[in-house]
């Protein structure tokens, strides 16, 4: 796909986000375990699974801001955490991270600052940004008097700064009205199919995942499946993404059960060899 900044990262072909054997240990516990997925370059790919799957971790693993991964994750054609590619990500997480005794612009004008745009075209930039989440109107507001949907807004305005390839978005549309959510996936998808930005979304409100291109389902640190909406209806012969993934729990968790069941087998076989 586009690579804007045509400094030898996400090549034609290329996934923008490719993991194998992506392991994360948090807390002494393994919460990813042992992924392999890959995101297409430009494309709009979900992330879905329950609470508590590592949709989250795995995101920070992307954007380099999570501890204790092994295993091979490169975004964008380098290794994650890489320092180059920090103006190239965009990341939006659960919680909006902005200053509430600021006003929407000044938030903005403040990371873009930071971000290191050049002065000549940060308020051009912010004016952009803004119109894009459609708070143009609001930009003189106080952060702190603005409403949940609408501070969510701001967080993802800020990290459209500066057009980056590969936008993380850790469930951008909680909270908000259908109306809202409505004009939010049109932004994603015009992101994606005008700039050629790759989004990474996540969210465990599976009637998001038929407004996705793709889908990587977790379950319990590991990935169930990854492909497109009706392929992964059409595998399962169901109706509905939901149903597609609980018929994939069903079989994961049959599969779990006989492994089990080998290894008390295998276990017991050793009880037997070592009595004989
Ligand atoms: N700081 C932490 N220390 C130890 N374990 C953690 C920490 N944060 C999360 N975990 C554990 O890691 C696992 C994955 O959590 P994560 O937040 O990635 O899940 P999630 O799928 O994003 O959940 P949700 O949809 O609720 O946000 C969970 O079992 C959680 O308890």
């Amino acid at each position: 796909m586009i690579n804007k900044n045509g400094d030898g990262g996400a090549d034609a072909g290329q996934p923008a986000v490719r993991a194998h054997d992506l392991r994360v240990r948090r807390g002494g516990r393994e919460v990813l375990r042992g992924l392999d997925f890959a995101v297409p370059a430009g494309s709009v790919t979900g992330l879905l699974g329950p609470s508590g799957c590592g949709k989250t971790t795995l995101m920070r693993a992307v954007v380099g801001a999570q501890k204790g991964v092994t295993g091979t994750l490169e975004v964008l054609g380098r290794p994650a955490g890489s320092a180059a590619l920090r103006p190239r990500l965009g990341y939006v997480t659960q919680a909006p991270s902005v200053y509430a005794d600021l006003t929407v612009r000044q938030n903005l004008e403040y990371f873009a600052a930071v971000l290191g745009l050049a002065r000549s075209t940060r308020a051009a930039e912010v004016e952009r940004v803004l119109d894009e989440v459609d708070l143009a109107a609001r930009a003189t507001a106080l952060t702190r008097n603005l409403s949940g949907g609408q501070r969510s807004r701001v967080s993802l305005a800020a990290a459209l700064l500066g057009a980056p390839e590969l936008l993380v978005l850790d469930e951008p549309t909680v909270g908000l009205d259908p109306v809202l959510r409505n004009a939010l996936w049109g932004l994603f998808h015009r992101l994606a199919d005008e700039r050629g930005t790759t989004l990474l979304i996540s969210s465990h409100v599976m009637d998001e995942a038929d407004r996705c291109e793709r889908l990587v389902l977790m379950r319990e640190g590991r990935v169930l499946a990854e492909d497109s909406p009706p392929a992964l209806r059409a595998r399962s012969g169901v109706a509905t993404v939901e149903e597609a993934f609980l018929a994939l729990v069903a079989a994961d968790a049959d599969n779990e059960k006989d492994n089990a069941g080998a290894d008390n087998d295998n276990a017991a076989d050793d009880t037997r060899h070592r009595e004989a």
